[in-house]
């Protein structure tokens, strides 16, 4: 495992954030479901991202990527080249897939990390017990599923991951009658499904939404078209909380109108006291006192870890409530948030369903040993701008599964004349 030392105290610079990782999925997906040829345009490379141009590849497609714009012939979409997806330990790709492999009636086996095959299927699970779908684990790192999907009226519920959702939702169209799909129980990461659905009518494809039910036409056909991707909010969090806890940063390549779920980090950080002025394509944060606050995660889990690190070095106590299904993501969230902070000297407990955090105005330091979770590698580095002393990241290479370039990036706004 790779190691990294960090010990700046100040941050001063610009960043531009990588593209969207949850728009790049859907993009990428949409123009092969068009079956035709096309460009998708700023898209930064990741392993996520790159588990899905591989199960597109398997699944017939070629790609061909030139810097950031990734062009696809997806002319022989569903003449697979193999039976075995890879979706590596991306869990948008294995629960956006799956139901891509059932418009084939054809058996597939779905290879990938122990910590992704640990990680829930029981809404699919759930689904298709009642349809004529077959679906199990063959190993601790294999699924196999067969079966065709049939228009028809779901129901699935919305309290375990949207994914299941967004996954079923992009194939409906293609199929051969109308269908509705009703989200039960509470509806939790729904902007990511709104994402979904932003992405779909970019594509042409026809929606609507009563509440909390979508009605998809079949029988449509998601058009052929070029498509640029976005910046990435989620990733944007991490160099604005840097701004606000230790001096001041320029975060650009971001889209004002957003609707990633993610974009609530500006609001937050403004709750909490930070200065942040928009500017040309993103958002300026100054360095300010922090004040805790209680803050709902159920929609916006992936900032969990990095807010987590915000609250220890704020002043008063805070909640990150509704964090339960933070247990399911590439480590459970709820520990190693909870351990990151306190192992740096700060104070964070599980509360039933919440972490309380008690702010600190600096944290100590130390080793970190990230569990090969990218989020909690990148809020690592954010804490360790507030720490005395420096902060070793044990398995820093984990970043690459949403932001390989994480480290020079961070690199460019802290340097050696500012720590102190
Ligand atoms: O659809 C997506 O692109 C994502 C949905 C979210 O998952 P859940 O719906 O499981 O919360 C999020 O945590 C993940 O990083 C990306
Ligand atoms: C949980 C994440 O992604 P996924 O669910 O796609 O693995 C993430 O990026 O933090």
């Amino acid at each position: 495992m790779m190691i990294k030392e960090l010990h700046y105290n100040k941050v001063k610079g610009t960043v531009m954030v990588p593209s969207s990782k949850s728009y790049a999925h859907r993009a990428l997906i949409a123009l092969s479901l068009s079956k035709g040829k096309g460009t998708i345009h700023h898209v930064d490379l990741s392993s996520d991202i790159m588990a899905t141009l591989k199960c597109l590849e398997d699944l017939g497609v070629d790609f061909f990527i030139k810097e950031k714009d990734i062009t696809l012939d997806a002319t022989s979409f569903g003449n697979r080249r193999d039976r075995v997806l890879k979706p590596e330990e991306s869990g948008s790709t294995l629960r956006f897939f799956i139901p891509i492999t059932l418009l084939f009636d054809e058996v597939y086996e779905f290879r990938g990390s122990t910590s992704l095959l640990r990680r829930p299927l029981t809404v699919y699970e759930e689904l298709f017990r009642n349809l004529d779908i077959m679906m199990f684990r063959d190993s601790l790192e294999s699924i196999v599923i067969k079966g065709k999907l049939e228009p028809g009226d779901f129901s699935m519920r919305g309290d375990v991951s949207s994914q299941f959702i967004s996954g079923m939702l992009m194939v409906l169209p293609l199929l051969p009658g109308d269908s509705t799909l009703a989200v039960t129980e509470d509806f939790q990461s729904e902007s990511y499904v709104n994402m979904t659905v932003n992405v779909m009518r970019d594509f042409g494809i026809e929606i609507h939404r009563e509440g909390d039910t979508f009605i998809v036409p079949g029988n449509q056909a998601y058009q052929v078209r070029d498509y640029v991707v976005e910046g990435d909010y989620s990733q944007a969090a991490y160099f604005l909380a840097a701004g606000a806890l230790a001096g001041q940063t320029k975060v650009v390549g971001l889209n004002h109108a957003s609707t990633q779920g993610d974009r609530e980090i500006l609001s937050i950080l403004e709750k909490m006291g930070a200065a942040i002025t928009p500017v040309e394509d993103g958002y300026e944060v100054h360095k300010s006192e922090l004040r805790a606050l209680d803050i709902d995660v159920s929609d916006i889990p992936d900032l969990t870890p990095v807010l987590g690190v915000l609250l220890s070095l704020s002043k008063g106590t805070g909640r990150l409530m509704r964090v339960d299904r933070l247990r399911f993501k590439e480590s459970d969230r709820v520990k190693t948030t909870v351990e990151l902070i306190n192992t740096l000297g700060g104070e964070a407990r599980e509360e039933g369903s919440d972490i309380v955090v008690t702010g600190r105005e600096k944290l100590i330091g130390g080793n970190i040993y990230c569990h090969n979770d990218h989020r909690i590698v990148m809020a690592a580095s954010v804490a360790s701008l507030g720490c005395v002393n420096p902060v070793i990241i044990d398995g820093y290479e984990a970043v690459g599964k949403s932001y390989p370039e994480f480290f020079h990036d961070f690199q460019k706004i802290v340097d050696e004349r500012f720590i102190g």
